[in-house]
Formats: C-alpha cells, sequence, structure tokens
C-alpha cells in the first residue's frame, strides 16, 4: 500500500508548478459562455454579419477590466451575442475541451445560460444540440468526459426559469443538472425555489452560484431552500462560523474560482484568498476557472497562480484535486479511477 501522506510531502518545491500542470482534475465551475476568447468573438461576428461596438479584438481586450461581478456580466453578455448556429456553440465548446484536455482535465461540467440566447431568437434546440456535440466528441477525440449544466439567469423572474425548464425538457438527455448564476446580490435563491423544487423531482443534479459576493444567508438559502448539493463559489461562507461547520459535516462541495474572485475585486490581491483556510476547515474546496477567456486564465493557471500567491502545498494540491473527483456528478466507479491516476501522478513525481 502506498504512503500517499508521506508521497505529498516528498514532493520538491520547484517541481510543484509541473506538478500542478500534471496532476489530473475535473473542472466543475465554468460557464462555456465565459470561454469566448476575443478572437473567437471577432471570427463569429463576421460569420454571422453581428456588429460589435468594439474595433478590435485589442480594444475589446481592453475592456476587461471589471471592478465587480455586474461590470463583467454587462460584456459578458455582450459577447454572448455572436453566438447563433449549432455550429457557434460548437466551435466555442470544442475551442474550451481542447484547451481543458491540455491542462489535464479529464472531466468538466460546463455551466450554460440558455435564456442569453433564446430571448435573441436563438433556438434551445440549436445551444444544445451544439454543446452537447461538442461533449460527445470530446470523450471520443480528446478522452475528456464532458457534461452540461443548464443554469438560470436570477436577474429574470422564476417565471421566465419556468418557461426555459419547460424549453429544454425535450432535450432532458443532454444536459444533468441545474444551476443559478447572473447578478447574485438583490436576487436569493428562494426566489427560485418552486422551479428548483419542480427540477429536483424531475431528477436533474442541482447547483447554485451563492456567497459570491453575497452574504453567508445566501449559502444557507440555496442549502436548504434550493436543496442543491454544490455550492458555486461560497467564499463569503469564511464570515459564519455556523456555515463552516456544516460545509465541514456535509462535505458540501464549494467550487472556487480564484482567478476570478481578484478580476471581479472579491479578494484584492491573490495572496488574500481564503482557499487555504476553507480547506484547513475541511471543506471540500475545489478549484475552477469560471469564465476563463474574461478572467486571464485555464485550469492550470487558476492553480499555478493560486498556489505561487498564498503558498498552497504539494499535500493541498493532492487534496483539491481529489475534491474535484468526490465533488462530480459521476459514479462511484469512474471517481475510483481517477483517483488512482491522481495517486500515480503523485507517485511519479515523488520519485522524480
Ligand atoms: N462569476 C459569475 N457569477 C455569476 N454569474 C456568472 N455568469 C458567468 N460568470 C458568473
Ligand atoms: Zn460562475
Amino acid at each position: 500500500m502506498t504512503d500517499l501522506s508521506s508521497m505529498q510531502h516528498d514532493i520538491p518545491a520547484d517541481r510543484l508548478p509541473a506538478l500542478l500542470a500534471a496532476m489530473p482534475k475535473a473542472e466543475l465551475h465554468m460557464h462555456i459562455e465565459g470561454s469566448l476568447e476575443p478572437e473567437l468573438i471577432f471570427a463569429l461576428a463576421q460569420r454571422n454579419g453581428v456588429s460589435i461596438p468594439y474595433a478590435s479584438v485589442e480594444e475589446l481586450r481592453r475592456a476587461y477590466a471589471f471592478t465587480n461581478l455586474q461590470s463583467f456580466l454587462d460584456i459578458y453578455y455582450a459577447g454572448a451575442s455572436v453566438l447563433l448556429k449549432e455550429q457557434d456553440f460548437y466551435d466555442m465548446a470544442w475551442a474550451y475541451l481542447e484547451r481543458a484536455a491540455a491542462d489535464n482535465v479529464v472531466h468538466t461540467e460546463m455551466f450554460f445560460d440558455p435564456q442569453t440566447h433564446t430571448a435573441r431568437g436563438v433556438a434551445m434546440q440549436t445551444v444544445i444540440d451544439g454543446l452537447h456535440r461538442a461533449c460527445i466528441d470530446a470523450q471520443a477525440r480528446l478522452g475528456v468526459s464532458a457534461a452540461l449544466i443548464l443554469c438560470f439567469l436570477r436577474h429574470l423572474s422564476e417565471e421566465d426559469a419556468f418557461a426555459t425548464l419547460e424549453q429544454a425538457l425535450p432535450l432532458r438527455d443532454k444536459f444533468i443538472g441545474i444551476g443559478l448564476d447572473s447578478s447574485e446580490l438583490g436576487h436569493p435563491p428562494e426566489k427560485f425555489a418552486r422551479v428548483f423544487a419542480r427540477c429536483r423531482e424531475l431528477g436533474f443534479h442541482l447547483v447554485a452560484h451563492a456567497g459570491e459576493e453575497g452574504p453567508p444567508a445566501y449559502v444557507w438559502s440555496a442549502l436548504d431552500v434550493l436543496k442543491v448539493e454544490r455550492i458555486d463559489h461560497g467564499v463569503q461562507s469564511t464570515k459564519d462560523a455556523e456555515l463552516m461547520k456544516r460545509l465541514a459535516q456535509e462535505r458540501i462541495p464549494l467550487t472556487v474560482c480564484p482567478l476570478s474572485n481578484l478580476k471581479l475585486c472579491v479578494f484584492p490581491e491573490l495572496a488574500q484568498h481564503n482557499l487555504g483556510q476553507l480547506l484547513d476547515a475541511g471543506l471540500c474546496a475545489t478549484v475552477n476557472s469560471d469564465d476563463p477567456a474574461y478572467f486571464g486564465g485555464y485550469m492550470n493557471e487558476n492553480f499555478l497562480q493560486t498556489f505561487a500567491a498564498t503558498g498552497l502545498t504539494a499535500k493541498q494540491a493532492w487534496q483539491l484535486a481529489a475534491n474535484s473527483f468526490e465533488g462530480s456528478f459521476v459514479d462511484a466507479a469512474t471517481k475510483a479511477r481517477w483517483m488512482e491516476r491522481l495517486n500515480e501522478c503523485f507517485a511519479q513525481f515523488g520519485k522524480a
């Protein structure tokens, strides 16, 4: 039997960046529309004859200076306006999946925001078919398993969420879960109590953004009212000791996104990020990219920059990867296989 705890300590500090890049990992929190790179936005705008209010890729990239979540969302929704055809959704997802494979992501659960597209007259089927086809190809051609989670936009009404669910139900075999995203403050989870109850009856996995900018109370109500299985972000939970105890005891996964938190000014510096505190308290915290095209990094960049800034260790790297498998919506046998790959990777680095 391998002595894992000594193996995790035996990795020399100068090998940590290579280990972070090489270790197998799952991504549980990324918005596929947030993977649209400026170059692809321009290419799709030209292909579809859509005009965008930026003269060049550089000018668009310069606009990515955010002060909070809303300042980002305004640009993010504008960027998504170039997506019209099934092939557009496929191309966007495929570009992300290739990047994920390069970062040794073995499994990804991708959020999508159908209301952003159906409000512009794009059919639900166009959105889901394009994304789903990329997921199928990712398994076959990249060896990456990929699944979709449909998110309701919380700045819109519950009635709109119900209508969106109705439109998506004929395609229910193509997504595994339901999430809640967009402007958090002023839109508490309980606004969506009834539609989440319906999604639960239908057998979907449930997640929600909570405690990104919003208070710990939103994390409580995501758990108790919406009955979600994971909390997206959740970094504000450290302000509530009772909540921290509950999250640790129930091993509720928190899908933390360090570069997103930095770019949206949730933390003033990456060095002040509370990821280490969440791990030390025994929470099932994970690292994720959120909207990688907008926040300056995909998975490995999130790991590398966060570890460099906060001094997290190889043992914590192992814990984060293990947490990502634990928190994923796959069967136990698949999780066990990924854990073996993770341990093999650490054993290799321990020897080198
Ligand atoms: N970080 C984030 N928070 C809430 N909604 C989002 N939609 C895309 N990224 C988001
Ligand atoms: Zn998010």
